[in-house]
């Protein structure tokens, strides 16, 4: 993903906005850091007195205890400043991942659909640590850096204009290597995150299909895919680095050339008996004392130029459309089990809060159209159907039919684009959506299963549950077994994507998973993929007992699913043509009896 660089002002209030919370910090820190150079600036002028003592024949004792004193001093303020700012800097890339993820985490699905995952992961992991220094400690070295620069020429002034004129003369012929070498760092920085976003993008595809992958013969490729992304990053890395060595070796090539001109005039007014050999080496030691504040102001220069880069890609995130999801508010207290839903970042059921009403929802769809996107076909075109309450209703249909589409939109995933949709008879969009979803159980058809522990993955929808529920839910899911055979039982680790875990199990956990919200409404997308017997049977039992006193609708893909249900919706290119019971539809509707002749799965009953 490609990010457009933010105009100048922009760029400048975005880092103004992650620096704000922290201003008086990183003020206190150019406190202790204005003190410290403070005591530096003063190291000349007592070096000056030390050798106009030695001269003049007079004791230095005095002078070399406040020498000393000012350099231990100086060295400790400098210190605690330093801890200070990096501190304060931690804080910023903190609260940046932070208001991040807690966004990313409420984006709308549509918004997810058209990113890459791997690459708004980078942009938490990565861009944000580019903040680190440009909101704290650049901000210090310019103002500081501004100060003693300032400071260091009036002091050089008062020692000797002629030597100043010189020494400013270089430094602003030299300066304009720097001006130039400012944008190409932006802009190299850019590039090299790009590049970054990039390499996350192939592995969170690899891992996300690793089997796959293998299977296909395409690590080489995959790899190369990705070395091929490193590769660019380190270009522009070096790149960047490049153009930051130009800037910061100009500021060497100034002093130096300074100190030759400053050496070179200087001594030659000294001859002249215009000033003394002391002025001299005092003008020396402010303009090696001019370095610090100069490389300074050039490393904020550039580290502005690389924050600049990551707070575009920052900012593009952050402007990603999300979900209203949280009127619960994120800051109240969690109980433990609450913050394991919090550690995946699920929105947060609140413990011990009944749903709003007990009994199973109705579902009713008005004249629905859809399409994902503005540009695509619609999927839906004036569905309409009505589910009462309670009983299992199948969704049947060719392959693209739009059955899945009806679930995105029954929980909000998507809106429709016309028509209504309609849960206890209240349009979804008027239900706080948090509402919403805890009064429906949801069970994917490939049915994800996250890394991490059997029970993390139970109470996953459900962090309150109890003992005793997890365990009705085990038995009612034909759970029960598996967890007494495991060893480490509802602890042991079920792998990235439930990897360690048949798909039968996997699809008993999901559905188990979405029992323990105690859903009024289960929407269960069937898998296609082929049962043994058993599991099938026990799959089948499970969602007919369910379906006694919750609304289950099942997109499916089973005779014994379709036989089993209490009404069957049979859709074709994005509209209902037949509602009905196996028995009817059989020998009444041509397509449903052409589905049931070839495309169900056999059942095993
Ligand atoms: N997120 C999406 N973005 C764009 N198009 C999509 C998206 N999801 C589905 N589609 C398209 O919408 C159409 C309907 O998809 P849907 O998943 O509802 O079909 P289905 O009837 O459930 O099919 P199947 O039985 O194969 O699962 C398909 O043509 C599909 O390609």
């Amino acid at each position: 993903m490609d990010t457009p660089r933010l105009p100048a002002r922009e760029t400048f209030r975005a880092l103004y906005r992650h620096f704000r919370p922290h201003r008086w910090t990183v003020a206190f820190g150019a406190l202790l850091a204005l003190l410290g150079a403070a005591s530096g600036l003063l190291q000349p002028l007592a070096a000056k007195a030390l050798v106009d003592r030695l001269g003049a024949g007079q004791s230095i004792n005095g002078i070399l205890l406040v020498l000393t004193a000012l350099v231990v001093l100086g060295t400790a303020i400098h210190a605690v400043g330093a801890y200070v700012l990096e501190r304060t800097a931690e804080s910023v890339v903190l609260a940046a991942r932070r208001t991040l993820v807690g966004r990313l985490l409420r984006l709308r699905l549509p918004e997810v659909e058209r990113t890459q995952p791997g690459d708004l992961m980078s942009r938490v992991t990565s861009d944000t640590t580019l903040l680190r220094a440009v909101t704290t400690r650049s901000i210090v070295s310019a103002f500081t850096g501004s100060l003693s620069f300032v400071a260091t020429l009036v002091m050089m002034a008062v020692m000797d204009a002629v030597l100043l004129g010189v020494t400013v003369g270089v430094i602003v012929l030299i300066g304009g290597s720097v001006a130039l070498a400012m944008p190409r760092i932006a802009l190299a920085t850019q590039r090299a995150q790009e590049a970054v976003g990039e390499i996350s993008t192939v592995l969170e595809r690899v891992f996300g299909a690793f089997r796959t992958v293998k299977a296909s013969g395409a690590e080489e490729r995959e790899t190369a895919v990705v070395e091929a992304a490193a590769r660019r990053a380190w270009r522009y890395g070096v790149r960047t680095a490049k153009w930051q060595s130009v800037a910061g070796s100009s500021v060497g090539l100034a002093v130096q050339v300074s100190f030759l001109a400053v050496l070179g005039i200087g001594g030659a007014r000294v001859a002249s008996g215009a000033i003394s050999v002391s002025t001299l080496m005092a003008f020396l030691l402010y303009l090696f004392y001019l370095i610090e504040p100069v490389t300074d102001l050039v490393e904020a220069a550039s580290q502005y130029q690389m924050g600049s880069a990551a707070v575009a890609r920052i900012a593009e995130a952050e402007r990603l459309e999300t979900e209203e999801l949280d009127p619960v508010g994120p800051d109240r207290p969690r109980t433990p089990r609450e913050a394991t839903s919090a550690r995946y970042g699920t929105p947060p059921v609140p413990h011990g809060t009944p749903p709003v009403a007990q009994e199973a929802a109705s579902v009713r769809f008005e004249d629905v159209s859809f399409r994902y996107r503005d540009d695509l076909p619609y999927v839906h075109r004036g569905v309409g159907f009505e589910v009462a309450g309670a009983g299992m209703t199948a969704f049947v249909g060719p392959s693209g039919a739009g059955k899945t589409t009806v679930f995105g939109l029954v929980e909000r995933f998507y809106e429709a684009t016309g028509g209504r949709v309609l849960v206890d008879g209240r349009d979804v969009r008027d239900w706080p959506l948090t509402e919403l979803r805890a009064a429906i159980g949801y069970v994917e058809q490939d049915a994800p299963v996250l890394a991490g522990t059997l029970r993390e993955n139970l109470v996953f929808a459900a962090p309150g549950a109890t003992e005793d529920e997890i365990r009705d839910v085990l038995v009612r899911a034909r759970l029960d077994g598996l967890v007494e055979r495991l060893p480490d039982g509802l602890e042991t680790v079920v792998g990235h994507r439930g990897s360690k875990l048949s798909g039968g199990e996997r699809q008993r956990v999901a559905i188990a998973r979405a029992l323990l919200r105690r859903p009024r409404l289960l929407l269960l997308d069937e898998a296609t993929s082929q049962l043994d017997a058993v599991n099938e049977l026990a799959l089948r039992d499970v969602v007919a007992e369910i379906a006694r006193e919750v609304t289950v609708l099942v997109v499916a893909h089973r005779l014994s699913t379709v036989t089993l249900a209490d009404r069957i919706v049979v859709m074709d290119a994005g509209r209902v043509r037949a509602v009905g019971t196996h028995a009817r539809l059989v020998t009444e509707d041509p397509l449903y009896g052409e589905l049931a002749a070839t495309q169900f799965l056999s059942s095993a009953r």
